[in-house]
């Protein structure tokens, strides 16, 4: 009762009544005055058995027939979108709604002697309706959308980047399915089937209109139970107990059996090791199961696929122009280098790894403007630069090309995309997403053997693997038994096993703490050290710039504003966001003649000391920068030396090593607001007492002329 409140128990227990009395009435209604003799011969007479084997028999070949059929429909519903995929839904589900025996209706229309198909196969001799056939029909006809759904339900709640990742690993989409999506969602498909099975088991509507009631051939149990209630109450009575009993049997073995528990999948589908953990409840191959390779399933082992392999360093080129999303730039990445890509919620640097990994869903658009959005200009989470704005320039023609080692990986102005799976483009994001059913070695051996190498071989190449990037102990742990930390290296070191040509990294280490981040870090910088990758990585931490990157790239509004040397950009940064993740203060305008900057839009000075003199003069684009540090408060407006002063509201103050940091946002007119936006200040412990600063207290923050560095951003 954790957690729920006491009255629910009512309604609750009134359900489970109004299903038990009833059944609990017919058994009463049971006449053992005969003992149970009696009842047993009704139980075993000849019309009672062969209902009884009939109807499992049907069941069961409806049941394989639902799976056959409703697994590529869910698969199709959950992971495809097409026009009309709702009215296709909504067709499919349609026995569900609609009465039994108007299903039997329209199967005998269609299968029927003179039925639509049925007159064509009567013609060659086939007759379906009225034959144990047109049973499985229409067991299968009621019983195919709780398959569907329960299948379809299943998928949804599976991130499907379990399914990209495999992928990029080199899996064909035939292996990713069997591999990857099947165990994930197997007791999803079980549980569909037990459905199935037991809607099959019950059906009588459909049965009776389209297959009639010949004993041994089409009189199922429901349909014997039906005929026995008027010629023998008794027999009717004993037989339905009989179908209760034989399906209470069947949804209490599954449900109670390894598929029955919740889904631990979707338990855990919040949090990165959670969610990983999730699979290890997964029981479609059991503990020592391996997926088998390829090359294992008999013939001469074939020799592995050619695969795109990263010996030599190659250059990375992308151009992504995708009105919808708001995003033109372009980037080339040199042989080797590992790129940051910085910016605000929404800047799109999701999109240009997307567009990497083919993964970018897109379809070419004609040139229009970018649409309204709800969120479309408003600040991100962290107050930083909004997205497009309706209206805002947007590309003129949508296009995407990516060049890897001057291969051209995609390119929609030739209708050309390789798949992923053929890129040779690694792909590592912040959940881990390790196969759950499969341990550390045959994870990092996924893709290997997607490349055809044999399972041995790829196991123990597999096992060298994450003995290098110390993972070795962790060999035989599946998922569920990692840390977030020791997950994240595994997955490090399958993204690793395929050599990629290019890594793409988004927020690898965002969701560790910060010492086991730090580990994880120094193994990819390792990875990098001993065998230079071109590489992309997304990130919202100082720490992964100045540690991994050699270059940083800034995206605001889907546009490239700022690249440079990675610690150019942090020390000098030329953008709002950069320098807020450098935690320094930067307002932008143009220069002055005396070295300062007028801020854009309200006008106000600067004042300031010009950094590059040698390439600035009065009325470029220039920022001005200084330290948290080199600002001081004051409560009432400063005068004397050359200062700049700002009146601030405080926001916030928050520890910041030894010392605290006091943001404060900008009051006055609204251009000024714009144009500031927030600042920081850096105190000691003894300040924020002595000034008894607080939240939404007003104040002045000022800083020296000589403390603000003027810079170009031409
Ligand atoms: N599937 C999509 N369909 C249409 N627009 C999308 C889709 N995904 C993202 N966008 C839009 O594309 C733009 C860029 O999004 P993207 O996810 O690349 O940003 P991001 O920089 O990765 O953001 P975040 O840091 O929040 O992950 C945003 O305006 C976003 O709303």
């Amino acid at each position: 009762m954790r957690g729920l409140p006491r009255w629910v128990l009512a309604p609750a227990l009134l359900g489970a009544l109004f299903v038990v009395v009833p059944v609990v009435a017919m058994v009463a209604r049971l006449d053992v005055s005969g003992g149970l003799g009696g009842i047993w011969d009704l139980l075993t007479s000849p019309t009672a058995t062969d209902a009884l084997w009939l109807s499992v028999r049907t069941s069961l070949v409806a049941t394989v027939c639902c799976v056959l059929l409703g697994a590529p429909m869910a698969l199709v519903l959950a992971r495809t979108t097409f026009p009309g995929q709702r009215v296709a839904r909504a067709l499919v589900l349609l026995p569900l709604v609609l009465p039994p025996v108007v299903g039997g209706i329209a199967l005998l229309y269609t299968f029927g002697r003179r039925g639509l198909i049925g007159q064509h196969l009567s013609v060659l001799g086939i007759e379906v309706a009225f034959t144990t056939t047109a049973v499985v029909m229409a067991q299968t006809f009621v019983a195919l959308p709780f398959l569907v759904l329960s299948l379809e339900g299943s998928l949804r709640t599976h991130d499907a980047r379990y399914e990209e990742v495999a992928a990029t690993l080199g899996a064909s989409p035939t292996t990713v399915l069997r591999r990857v999506t099947l165990p994930l969602v197997l007791p999803g498909l079980v549980s569909g089937a037990v459905l199935a099975f037991a809607r099959a088991l019950g059906e009588f509507g459909a049965t009776i209109t389209f297959a009639g009631a010949l004993q041994g051939v089409t009189q199922t149990l429901p349909l014997e139970i039906y005929l026995q209630r008027s010629a023998d109450p008794d027999a009717a009575v004993a037989l339905s107990l009989l179908l209760v009993v034989v399906a209470v049997i069947v949804t209490a073995a599954v449900h109670g059996g390894p598929f029955g528990r919740t889904d631990p999948q979707v338990r855990g589908a919040g949090s990165s090791a959670e969610g990983d953990r999730g699979l290890g409840g997964v029981r479609g191959l059991a503990a020592g199961d391996q997926v088998p390779a390829e090359s294992d399933r008999g013939g001469p082992p074939r020799t592995p696929r050619a695969s795109p392999s990263a010996s030599e360093p190659v250059t990375l080129g992308v151009r992504v122009r995708l009105a919808e999303r708001g995003v033109d730039l372009d980037l080339t990445v040199e042989p080797g280098q590992v790129v940051a890509i910085l910016g605000p919620n929404g800047a799109g640097k999701s999109t240009v790894l997307q567009a990497v990994t083919g993964l970018l869903p897109h379809r070419a658009h004609p040139p229009r403007r970018a649409r309204s959005r709800r969120d479309a200009g408003s600040p991100g989470p962290d107050g930083a630069a909004p997205g497009p704005r309706t209206g805002a320039p947007v590309p003129a023609r949508d296009e995407l090309r990516v060049t890897v080692g001057g291969e051209i990986l995609t390119d929609t102005s030739r209708g050309l995309s390789v798949p992923p799976r053929r890129r040779g483009v690694g792909w590592l994001t912040q959940r881990p997403l390790l196969f759950g059913h499969l341990d550390a070695a045959d994870n990092v051996a996924f893709g290997l053997r997607a490349r055809g190498v044999p399972r041995r071989a790829a196991r123990s190449e597999a096992r060298e693997r994450l003995d290098e990037l110390g993972a070795g102990p962790l060999t035989a742990r599946r998922p569920g038994a990692l840390s977030g930390g020791q997950a994240q290296r595994v997955s490090i070191t399958r993204a690793l096993a395929t050599d990629p040509r290019v890594l793409l990294l988004d927020e690898p280490l965002a969701s560790l703490d910060v010492g086991v981040a730090q580990q994880v870090r120094r193994v990819l910088h390792d990875a990098q050290r001993d065998r230079p990758r071109t590489t992309l990585l997304v990130t919202h931490d100082l720490l992964d710039v100045l540690l991994l990157a050699d270059r940083a790239v800034v995206l605001e509004g889907g546009r490239v504003v700022e690249d440079g040397p990675a610690r150019e950009v942090l020390t000098r940064p030329r953008s709002r966001f950069a320098a807020r993740l450098a935690g320094i203060n930067l307002l932008a305008g143009v220069a002055t003649e005396d070295g300062g900057l007028l801020l854009d839009g309200p006008g106000l000075a600067v004042a300031g000391v010009v950094a590059d003199a040698t390439s600035l003069v009065a009325g470029d684009p220039a920022v001005a920068v200084f330290a948290p540090r080199a600002v001081a408060i004051h409560r009432d407006a400063p005068s004397g030396s050359p200062r700049n002063a700002f009146a601030v509201t405080i926001t916030s103050i928050e520890p910041h090593g030894q010392l605290f940091r006091a943001w404060g946002e900008v009051t006055g007119p609204r251009e000024v607001r714009d144009a500031v936006g927030h600042l920081a200040a850096d105190l000691t412990p003894r300040s924020v007492a002595d000034l008894r600063l607080a939240p939404d207290e007003h104040v002045w923050f000022a800083v020296k002329a000589a403390e603000v560095q003027v810079y170009g951003t031409r």
